[in-house]
């Protein structure tokens, strides 16, 4: 039997699984989260027409060079104007200050002169005005963020400005990490000569929580069917994510215990690689469990492929097409029958183009090359051998980037 390609298996996913509950979340600690319902505007902005500058309100009719206006008063930001303005009057006013009804410009106060209570224009009337008019960035009853919009520092602005205390979120997915191995000794622990640090758990702790989730705290299990079986089942969790044990020997036994417990297998191994063991299935319960390999390239490729969307449809949201293109730095040869995912490093050419390498060594064991790439380059089953310049498809985890990168 055939195994899906990336695109089927991750269909079938996202299928099975349902956005959680909506709550609603402080406007600003809503970064990264998706919205459930459409929000709009309460009141305009600005409330009234506001001054551009510091200087002074009047109107345009009485603006020429050289006029000469009786002052009124002056305008605060956050206050009324303290006097009432008639034509031929000019009101000191403050960036952010509310015009004077009657005003219709502001001349900045570089090209106007005080002389006693008079006002001296200095220069030709400028082209801009320097009023934002009520409303000019929205009005209320205006939309201003869409249901499935992804919140970041910028619309969370637009929504804080719009007086908006919290927003509603679908709940932040709860995330149980579970990793199987003897051979795995947590960060800090003493491991014996043939035991090897847990780096799947700490990197896939920082990727839920990067997108989204909240990773509960994780659990290592020994290889044992009946303690793997006993954590899935009492995980307090909106998804499981299993590390390693997703193969063929004798000792990956995570579907086993899982399919013990009566689960649905879905996906059992996609047609990629670094990966192809990823499965995923549906608990008694309805909640979602997908197994990664446990090689650390392996998890996090198929984190980057699998999870990432995965924690969004919880989320209510969808990570959309991902892949771009960048041109290949050098050669690189022709690909086999899988989908592979070669980790790889994007840069720029002598035009500032964007241009990817990828590395060497492409063993699913390397941490080492996992940290200094910044790039997945997708290669189809098969593709022939490629010149530098030419077009590949990239993906881009969404991680926080660097000079080194
Ligand atoms: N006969 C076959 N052998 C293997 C196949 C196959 O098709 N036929 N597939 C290979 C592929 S591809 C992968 S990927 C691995 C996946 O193995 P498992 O998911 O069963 O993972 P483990 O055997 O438990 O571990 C693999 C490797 O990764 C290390 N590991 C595991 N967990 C962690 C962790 N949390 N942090 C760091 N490193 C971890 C583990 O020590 C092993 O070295 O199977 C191939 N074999
Ligand atoms: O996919 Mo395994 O993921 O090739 O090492």
């Amino acid at each position: 039997m055939s195994l899906p390609t990336m695109e089927e298996a991750l269909a079938s996913m996202l299928a099975a699984v349902r956005p959680l509950a909506v709550a609603p979340v402080p406007v600003g600690a809503a970064d990264g989260r998706w919205l459930a319902e459409t929000v709009a505007a309460l009141r305009d902005q600005p409330p009234f027409d506001a001054s551009a500058m510091d200087g002074w309100a009047v109107r345009s009719a009485d603006a020429a060079k050289g006029a000469r206006l009786r002052i009124v008063g002056e305008s605060l930001a956050g206050h009324a104007p303290d006097a009432a303005f008639t034509p031929g009057d000019a009101m000191r006013i403050f960036t952010g200050a509310a015009l004077p009804s009657g005003a219709d410009r502001v001349v900045i106060q570089e090209e106007a002169r005080r002389d006693g209570d008079q006002l001296v224009v200095e220069a030709e009337a400028d082209s801009a005005a320097y009023v934002r008019p009520r409303g000019c960035d929205f009005m209320a009853g205006e939309t201003l963020l869409e249901a499935g919009q992804r919140l970041n520092p910028w619309r969370i602005a637009l929504a804080a400005s719009a007086g908006i205390a919290t927003l509603p979120c679908h709940a932040a997915p709860r995330v149980a990490l579970l990793s199987t191995g003897d051979e795995l000794v947590a960060p800090g622990g003493l491991a014996g000569p043939h035991q090897i640090y847990d780096s799947c758990t700490p990197a896939l702790a920082a990727f839920v929580a990067h997108h989204g989730g909240r990773p509960m705290p994780p659990a290592q299990v020994p290889d044992d069917e009946a303690a793997i079986a006993a954590a899935v089942a009492g995980a307090a969790c909106d998804i499981i994510v299993t590390i390693g044990g997703a193969s063929v020997g004798d000792r990956d036994l995570v579907k086993p215990a899982v399919r013990g417990l009566g689960a649905r297998l879905l996906v059992e191994g996609v047609q990629m690689r670094p990966g192809k063991p990823v499965w995923f299935a549906i608990l008694g319960d309805g909640r979602p469990l997908l197994g990664l390999p446990g090689n650390p390239a392996s998890a996090l490729v198929c984190a980057e492929l699998f999870l990432a969307p995965l924690l969004a449809r919880l989320q209510g949201g969808d990570t959309g097409e991902r892949f771009a293109t960048a041109r290949l730095a050098g050669p690189i040869a022709a690909n086999g029958p899988r989908d592979h995912y070669l980790r790889g490093r994007l840069g720029r050419d002598g035009t500032g183009g964007r241009v990817v390498t990828a590395f060497a060594n492409q063993d699913s064991s390397l941490v080492s090359v996992m940290a200094a790439a910044d790039v997945l380059v997708r290669r189809r089953p098969n593709a022939p051998a490629a010149e530098a310049g030419e077009p590949v498809e990239v993906l881009e985890p969404g991680l926080v980037r660097d000079a080194s990168c």
